[in-house]
This record gives C-alpha cells, sequence and structure tokens, in this order.
C-alpha cells in the first residue's frame, strides 16, 4: 500500500440490532484517508459517527462488514480486540461529540489525560502529569495546574471538550477522528482547536477525518469532503472545488447555507428524492 495512505477501507457497512431486526446505518462506503484533512459531512442520521465508531470497532453489538479496512500494517477486518486496544488511542482516537461520556466522573481530569499517555508509553507518574500539563495548554486551558485535580463535574462544557481533545492527542495517534470537535467551543477558542487539529496534519502528516453538519467549517478547513446520504457516500470532492457538486443533494446542501451580506432572500428548502436512497443514485 501507498504510505501515503494511511487508511483504506473497502465497502464498510454497519448495521445496529433493531426490534424487528438489523437496521442499517452505514452502506458501502469505500474511501481512503491519506496525510490530509477529510470532511465527512450529512444530516443527522446519515451514519457519519458510524463509520469512526466502527474504524475503531467501538459498536460492540452493531453488525460491521468490510472488504477491507487497511491501516498501515494492520488488517483491522482481523485484528484482535488485544490489537485494537493497542490501536485505539496510541495509533487511531476518536474525539467524541460529548466529553460527559468519556470521562471517568470519579476521576480528576488530569489524572485521566496522564493515564492517556502513561498506558501507551514507558515512562514515570510525574513525566506523564508534564505531558498532560502540556498537552492541556496546548487546547487553551490558561491555567493548568488547577484545572488539572478538577473533577468532570467542575469543568464546562467546553473545557470539558478541550479535556477531551488532549486525552485523545496526548500520545500521539496517526489518525485522529474528530466527531464535531469543536460544536462546544465558542469561536475564539475554536479557532485555536482547529489550529491545533490542521498543525497535526501539516506538521505531523497525521491523517484527520472531520466529520460535521457544517458544510462551511467542513470546506473552508478540509483538503476533500465526503458527503453522506442515508448511510451512503453519494459524492466525493476537492473542498476547492465544492461548485463541481452534481449530486442534487450537495447541491441543495450548499444552496440552503446562510450568507451574511447581500440581498436578503428566503433560505432554499432542500427537496429530497426517493431516488436518493437508490444504490446508483445520481
Ligand atoms: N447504538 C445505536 N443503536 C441503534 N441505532 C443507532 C445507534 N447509533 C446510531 N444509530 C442509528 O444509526 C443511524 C446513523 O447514526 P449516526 O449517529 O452514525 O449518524 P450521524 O450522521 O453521525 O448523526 P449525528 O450527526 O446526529 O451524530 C441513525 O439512524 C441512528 O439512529
Amino acid at each position: 500500500m501507498d504510505d501515503t495512505v494511511l487508511l483504506d477501507i473497502r465497502n464498510l457497512s454497519v448495521a445496529y440490532r433493531g426490534e424487528d431486526g438489523m437496521v442499517p446505518a452505514v452502506r458501502n462506503v469505500s474511501f481512503t484517508l491519506g496525510r490530509e484533512r477529510l470532511g465527512i459531512v450529512g444530516e443527522s442520521g446519515s451514519g457519519k459517527s458510524t463509520i469512526g465508531r466502527a474504524l475503531l470497532r467501538l459498536l460492540p453489538t452493531a453488525q460491521i462488514t468490510a472488504d477491507r479496512i487497511q491501516f498501515g500494517q494492520h488488517d483491522l477486518t482481523r485484528a484482535s480486540e488485544r490489537q485494537m486496544l493497542d490501536i485505539r488511542g496510541r495509533h487511531m482516537s476518536m474525539i467524541l461529540q460529548d466529553p460527559k461520556f468519556s470521562l471517568n466522573p470519579v476521576r480528576p481530569v488530569g489524572d485521566q489525560v496522564a493515564e492517556a499517555f502513561r498506558i501507551h508509553h514507558r515512562c514515570t507518574r510525574s513525566e506523564a502529569k508534564a505531558k498532560a500539563l502540556k498537552m492541556l495548554k496546548a487546547v487553551r486551558i490558561n491555567d493548568p495546574e488547577r484545572v488539572y485535580g478538577l473533577y468532570p463535574h467542575e469543568v464546562s462544557g467546553g473545557m470539558g471538550q478541550r479535556i477531551m481533545i488532549a486525552m485523545m492527542l496526548i500520545a500521539g495517534p496517526e489518525v485522529i477522528i474528530a466527531d464535531e470537535p469543536t460544536s462546544a467551543l465558542d469561536v475564539t477558542i475554536r479557532l485555536d482547536v482547529l489550529k491545533l487539529l490542521d498543525d497535526l496534519v501539516t506538521s505531523r502528516g497525521s491523517g484527520l477525518i472531520m466529520i460535521s453538519h457544517d458544510l462551511n467549517l467542513v470546506r473552508n478547513f478540509c483538503d476533500r469532503v465526503l458527503i453522506m446520504y442515508a448511510g451512503r457516500i453519494v459524492e466525493m470532492l476537492d473542498a476547492r472545488n465544492m461548485g463541481a457538486a452534481q449530486h442534487p443533494y450537495t447541491r441543495g446542501l450548499m444552496a440552503a447555507q446562510p450568507r451574511i451580506g447581500g440581498n436578503r432572500q428566503p433560505l432554499a428548502v432542500l427537496k429530497r428524492d426517493p431516488a436518493w436512497l437508490e444504490e446508483k443514485a445520481p
């Protein structure tokens, strides 16, 4: 495999167990990730987060099938749970939407960040603490010494989000899956976090998958964009050339973006066509 390709995914499908049998959430999705920023956009429920969770095998009850999930030397379709434990955090991390579900409520947040480093690297507790303080600073926590000892219920949502980002990045993963990483952050901090993620790609050569509802954010921040609709990738575009979008769903999404300035016009309403659910949609 070309060493600029970090992840190669072919025909990934995921179905959740429902009351009346399996319910498909992701259908035959194929893409590669290089040392780049790859955006995945689509409406709520289109399957974006499910792709990230399936790659890290964080879906114990779902049915995951794929012809290929190659991550460097690892064939993730065959990896044992032990290998996945080594991969998660150390080589591939996912920044989840809601820190409440990722932080242990009964441990100080700093210890949790330090432990995320210590699990994967041989070092003393004080070395791990120093590394964690540095990482907290990198995600724009101004007084890391104080924050280190706080419990999750003592930090705000935005700070919780940054602590979680620190925890996911501290071990130096080559692939980062960021699921709405900046949705709980205010505008200035949002820019800093985007800069930090951007740096991981440009300076360290990591690969970043950025999952978002925000088409404007993704087209400005990413190199390529996958558009998802009802569990499928309907289109894959160069972010600088979104105007070349062919699929009516993508075109509808772009037309529905609010613009500042110019004449006030009613926002376009996205009209869905049942044909988009078909495998060979336009
Ligand atoms: N644990 C689960 N059990 C059953 N169904 C699930 C589960 N998680 C997600 N789903 C369903 O799978 C589909 C895809 O969900 P997913 O969360 O991947 O979408 P998404 O595009 O990331 O949405 P959002 O932007 O709202 O996070 C949805 O229909 C959702 O209801």
